[in-house]
């Protein structure tokens, strides 16, 4: 896919691909595009003249409804200006399984209250989302799209407010979804973690693509950070890290 915004050519030819249950990192330095490419999967910017295959449809006749019930976005959080509840946000993810003026159901308060369990805040459910911090808001972020139930997960830096438990937690959570899931990640430690695949981008493009092994090398953060790193590869898990130079 290509997307040009104003002037500027922001993705240039790009190719990619999530495979069934497959968890894939979009990883580049700031600006190089990323979060463009996901809003073209999710159709806030236009894909007029390329074809994205989405679930095995093509992804420009499929209408946003219908796109809501199959895919969730988890972005960093954002302010919200009315005072909902915890709980009133997450049912927003039941919104897209709804026709109009169809009533929540019982079933739909057990999907809610599950996905508000799985995310630590179930006790919070009655509080006001706008008094929740960073980390507890970007936690009803994600119970709303678990309570989406899609079958297609976006993230764009879903762990910016976390503090380490609740990366942790949050990422082994969506992995246990085994939904295809395409992420943006800054911290190239959590990638390699819970990544099966990375893409590298920079300046609009992809440069280097493939599975951990072949992607967290010296060579290729270099290239594509100006960065010096060593990696270290745990003896435990296998995870691998990286130490600057
Ligand atoms: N609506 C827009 N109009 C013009 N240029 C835009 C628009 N949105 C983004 N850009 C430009 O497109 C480029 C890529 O932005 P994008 O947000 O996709 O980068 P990113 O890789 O996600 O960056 P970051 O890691 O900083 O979040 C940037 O140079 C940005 O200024």
């Amino acid at each position: 896919m290509s997307l040009t915004l104003g002037e500027k050519q922001i993705i240039k030819n790009v190719s990619l691909s999530v495979q069934q249950q497959q968890f894939v990192g979009l990883l580049g330095p700031n600006g190089c595009g990323k979060s463009s490419i996901l809003k073209c999967i999710y159709k806030q910017y236009p894909i007029k003249n390329d074809t994205v295959h989405f679930l095995e449809s093509d992804l420009n006749t499929i209408d946003e409804k219908c796109l809501a019930t199959q895919l969730a976005v988890v972005s960093q959080w954002q302010a919200i200006n009315f005072d909902f509840t915890v709980y009133d946000i997450v049912q927003m993810g039941r919104y897209p399984h709804k026709k109009q003026r169809q009533k929540f159901t019982k079933e739909d308060d057990l999907i809610i209250l599950v996905a508000l369990e799985k995310v630590g805040l179930l006790q919070a459910a009655n509080e006001s989302y706008s008094h929740l911090s960073g980390g507890e808001k970007q936690r009803v972020i994600l119970a709303r799209a678990l309570a989406q139930q899609p079958k297609f997960l976006i993230l764009d830096e879903p762990t910016n407010h976390l503090d380490i438990k609740y990366q942790q937690e949050i990422l082994r959570l969506v992995k246990a979804l085994n939904i295809p899931v395409l992420g943006v990640l800054h911290d190239l430690s959590l990638a390699s973690q819970f990544c099966d695949k990375l893409y590298f981008m920079r300046d609009g493009a992809i440069h280097y693509h493939g599975s951990i092994e072949e992607m967290m090398k010296p060579d290729i953060i270099q290239a594509i950070y100006d960065v010096n790193c060593e990696i270290i590869t745990s003896q435990t898990t296998g995870n691998k890290t990286l130490s600057y130079i």
